[in-house]
């Protein structure tokens, strides 16, 4: 379900023919590692937790194509014979909720989640919002296979999709756009509309010859090969109290945890784990301690948002492995029901979750009991 008050629509166009990329069908319907383009398009809009509704534009002539390749539950409109003939079929036909449009290549099927979510934070601030890439190479003008000019690549961006809009200010654009238009970002500006740029990615590619669908299948192998361990540390003081929270679970004690949060060190060392794995920082980086809003704050929301992360990044847990340093509150009695508090909060099998505790022969702090540590070790696997 959306946590955003804003209805955003996915509009996904699909409707071209192919052409440049050759094969028996068009482009979007052909196999990428064993299942169709289109397909994999779709998925990632869907699986996004900010987009509340997702309308394909097919070609008139691509119906049976389409209900092999579209998941129940998806709109779909027949698309004209340009692509921005395409857009203005599916403008028309997004849910009357909708206020906010994501624009997108069917033919783009390593869009990112993450990708998704920084063209929708962006809306925030403007009414337009797309990704695109920095001209890195020298450019040059040619004619009859002659070097002619240099072209200056200052301030030159490579577009990409999903282009994102505010639905009315688009739409408007659309009705008074008149000849052809690469993408809504020109129509946008033809209108006056202000579009922020957010960081492009390499993977989002648009399959336009055939041999896009070979980098396309070797940037699928390396996702399914990448695996990420990370690692966190983290200690809390005894104060005044009569209980501790460790892993989630409540466990009654002479003293309490000092902490701007909950001061639940398992789960914070836990949480710094997979922020690690991730090279996401850690936890005073995304709920800086100085903020009073994370004041007894529920670790629980720390955790969350971190597995969230991984989850944007096509990531879920692997296993994750807690020790906690102590002499007292002895863990063992509790350790199932804090493996099985993580899990549901990690949204995974408590088989994939430990919790297991050491003393340190009453040497160092933890031995004179001035505190807990706990250290953590998880892996991320390909959700
Ligand atoms: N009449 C059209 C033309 C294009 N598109 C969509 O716009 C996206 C980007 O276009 P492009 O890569 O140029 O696709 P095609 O037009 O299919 O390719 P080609 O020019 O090689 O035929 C694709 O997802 C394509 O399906 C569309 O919906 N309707
Ligand atoms: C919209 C677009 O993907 C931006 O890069 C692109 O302009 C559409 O594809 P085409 O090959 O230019 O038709």
């Amino acid at each position: 379900m959306p946590n955003d008050a804003r209805h955003i629509a996915a509009l996904l166009v699909a409707a071209g023919r192919g052409t440049r990329a050759g094969g028996a069908i068009p482009k979007q319907y052909q196999s990428l590692g064993g299942v169709p383009l289109l397909a994999r398009t779709v998925g990632v809009f869907c699986e996004h937790e900010k987009v509340a509704s997702v309308t394909v534009v097919i070609g008139a002539e691509d119906g049976d194509l389409a209900d092999a390749a579209l998941p129940e539950g998806v709109a779909r409109v027949v698309g004209g014979e340009s692509r921005a003939g395409s857009v203005a079929a599916g403008l028309a036909a997004l849910p009357e909720a909708a206020t906010h449009v994501l624009i997108h290549d069917g033919a783009r099927p390593l869009v990112s989640k993450a990708l998704i979510s920084q063209v929708i934070l962006a809306l925030e601030k403007a009414d337009g919002a797309a990704p695109a890439l920095a001209v890195t190479d020298a450019l040059w003008r040619a004619e009859e296979a002659r070097v002619t000019a240099v072209q200056p690549r200052d301030g030159l961006w490579r577009a990409q999709t999903p282009q994102g809009f505010a639905l009315e200010a688009i739409r408007a654009a659309h009705d008074g756009f008149a000849g052809a238009a690469a993408d809504d970002v020109e129509v946008a500006l033809a209108a006056g509309i202000e579009v922020r740029l957010v960081p492009g990615e390499e993977r989002n590619l648009k399959v336009t010859h055939p041999e896009d669908f070979d980098r396309a299948e070797r940037i699928l192998k390396e996702d399914q090969m990448d695996i990420r361990v990370g690692n966190g540390f983290d200690v809390h003081r005894f104060g005044p109290g009569d209980h501790v929270v460790l892993c989630g679970v409540t466990v009654p004690h002479g003293r309490g945890l000092q902490g701007h949060s909950d001061a639940d060190v398992g789960m914070h060392a836990a949480t710094d784990a997979i922020y690690g794995a991730l090279a996401e920082g850690d936890i005073g980086q995304h709920f800086p301690p100085s903020d009073p809003q994370w004041k007894g704050a529920a670790s629980e929301i720390f955790l969350k948002h971190s597995v969230d992360l991984a989850a944007e990044r096509g990531l879920t847990i692997g296993n994750l492995d807690v020790t906690l340093i102590c002499e007292w509150p002895k863990i063992g009695p509790q350790a199932a029901a804090m493996r099985a508090e993580m899990a549901r909060i990690m949204g995974c099998d408590m088989g994939r979750v430990s919790v297991k505790a050491t003393t340190s022969e009453r040497l160092g702090f933890t031995g004179r009991e001035e505190g807990i540590a706990a250290m953590a070790t998880v892996v991320l696997v390909p959700a």
